[in-house]
């Protein structure tokens, strides 16, 4: 699924209402109608809706669903938020359409106008959606305060009022923080940068009919990694096969008091579907490994305790590079080393990317379309200082073009960088969010591009594979009980949620 900006999603509007014959009235109705069955789905009759309306279409979709809500028995009020007098036509439209029916909104002006609103209430807020053009100032700022500490469930139509489809808000911008968000026909991006999705509890996009054919038209680059797109990404295996035909993975690491690491990362590998994994670390970690995973074969280092040669005579269809290591100088000189012999795209975490941040020189000998795996900490070693996530994305977006890489930006929705492409993941939860987890993450989408995933297919579904294993977890054994072992231990079902 694609992520369109604000002026793609008005031109679509445009578009689809010449090609389909429609008004943008009608288009309106059929939008608002299907966000009203949403709401009446999840509606307890005992509820009062309290509904605020702008004065543009956001606003007309808002008085839509007051006479929806009207027509099938709820108890609502309405609430026209006047911050200009220039009203949309179909908001006027709708008003009349409204008023006939003898529900007259009550126009708020200033502070003194505001309604109570209590915790029971349920708050539709349909005051701006895609046209807000600068923050919210003055009383109707005040009025998005209010709602926001009233404790009521508060529904967003199409985008939390005061929420920009392009910036970041500032400090001082008043924005609803929507319990649930509505969206019309696409998630917007902001609802998944970690500077503004704390505005968007959830939201569900509403299919609201726009033109098919001109939607696929158009670029975006960004897109949805959901279910159905890592269904399309995945290649079940074939029966006439054996282990050498899903690859050899060499998994670099570790150090004293840091096996575990590679482990989680080798044990996640393995399965994940890797054919043959092959562990290379310090002396230290032989017998702990051996003993964690029989599966694994174990190569040691020179050094007792951290990597200093990494000298291995076979030939591994990836190798992933970082987790553990530190970053000792011989450590980055075996690294440094290993990425002047390395040929194929190659995986680096952790420490490995900690070493490249120190030594910018080494960027260049990274192997073309190796996957890179930050978390925002590392990532700004990395890249530098951003000014706020729009500027992060454009900075990452020039980073994987100058040096031919992918980055997996690891958070609560994992951004998986590659070209021109953003690919959003959206599963995974909090549960997640515990020691070891990142490791685990290397271990698949080192596993799946030994089993012949291009890089970019092997980070989008690496990343889902990963969040969906977490959900499996996480359903069986809750958030806070599970650990990233369990997350490697889900990998199996995650594959088969997709068959
Ligand atoms: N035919 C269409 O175009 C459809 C539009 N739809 C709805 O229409 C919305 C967009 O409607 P509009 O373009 O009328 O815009 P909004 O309803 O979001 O905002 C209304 C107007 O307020 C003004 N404004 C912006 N920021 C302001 C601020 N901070 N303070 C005061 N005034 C401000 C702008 O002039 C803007 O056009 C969508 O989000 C969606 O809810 C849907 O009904 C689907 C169909
Ligand atoms: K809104």
């Amino acid at each position: 699924m694609k992520i369109f900006s604000a002026s793609q999603l008005q031109k679509a509007d445009k578009i689809s209402i010449d090609n389909q014959g429609i008004t943008s009235e009608e288009l309106m109705e059929r939008a608002a109608t299907r966000a009203f069955n949403e709401i009446e789905n999840i509606l307890d009759e005992n509820k009062t809706v309290k509904l605020f309306c702008g004065i543009g279409n956001n606003g007309g979709d808002g008085l839509v669903i007051a006479r929806l809500l009207k027509n099938s028995g709820h108890k609502a009020q309405v609430y026209a938020v006047n911050y200009s007098d220039k009203r949309s036509n179909d908001f006027l439209a709708n008003n009349q359409k409204l008023e006939k029916m003898g529900l007259k909104p009550i126009v708020l002006k200033a502070e003194e106008d505001f309604p109570k609103i209590s915790a029971e209430d349920i708050v539709i807020d349909a005051i701006f959606g895609i046209g807000l053009n600068r923050g919210i100032k003055g009383w109707p700022a005040k009025l998005v305060h209010h709602i926001n500490h009233s404790g009521a469930f508060t529904i967003a139509i199409d985008m939390p009022s005061g929420l920009f489809s392009d910036q970041v808000p500032s400090e001082n911008d008043a924005v609803i923080k929507a319990d649930l968000c509505l969206t019309f026909q696409g998630p917007k991006l902001v609802f998944f940068l970690p500077q503004t999705m704390d505005y968007v509890n959830e939201f569900k996009v509403i299919d609201i009919g726009l033109d098919k054919q001109y939607l696929e038209s158009l670029d975006s680059s960004y897109e949805i990694t959901g279910r159905l797109e890592a269904a399309a990404i995945y290649k079940p295996r074939k029966k006439n096969t054996h282990k050498g035909n899903f690859g050899h993975t060499l998994i670099v690491g570790g150090s004293y008091g840091k096996i575990g690491s590679v482990i989680l990362t080798a044990k996640t590998a393995l399965k994940s579907g890797a054919g043959l994994c092959t562990l290379y670390i310090p002396k230290c970690g032989y017998i702990p490994a051996q003993t964690a995973i029989p599966e694994v074969m174990v190569l040691t280092d020179e050094g007792e305790e951290k990597l200093s040669e990494i000298e291995f005579d076979l030939e591994p269809d990836v190798i992933c590079f970082g987790m553990g290591t530190g970053k000792d100088l011989v450590t980055k000189e075996a690294f440094g080393r290993l990425l002047e012999r390395t040929k194929k795209p190659m995986l680096v975490d952790a420490d490995g990317l900690n070493i490249l941040s120190e030594n910018k020189e080494l960027l260049e000998s990274v192997p073309k379309n190796s996957v890179l795996t930050p978390h925002p900490k590392e990532l700004q070693r990395l890249i530098g200082e951003w000014k706020d996530d729009f500027d992060k994305v454009n900075k990452v977006k020039s980073f994987v073009k100058k040096y031919n890489l992918i980055i997996v930006l690891k958070g609560a929705y994992t951004f998986v960088f590659s070209g021109e492409k953003v690919f959003i993941n959206i599963s995974g939860n909090s549960g997640m969010a515990t020691a070891g987890s990142g490791d685990v993450l290397s271990g698949v989408i080192t596993a799946l591009l030994s089993q012949g995933y291009s890089p970019e297919n092997a980070a989008r579904f690496g990343v889902y594979l990963h969040g969906k294993a977490g959900d499996l977890a996480s359903a069986d054994i809750g958030a806070e009980g599970m650990i990233s072992g369990d997350i490697a231990n889900y990998m199996g079902r995650a594959f088969k949620t997709l068959i």
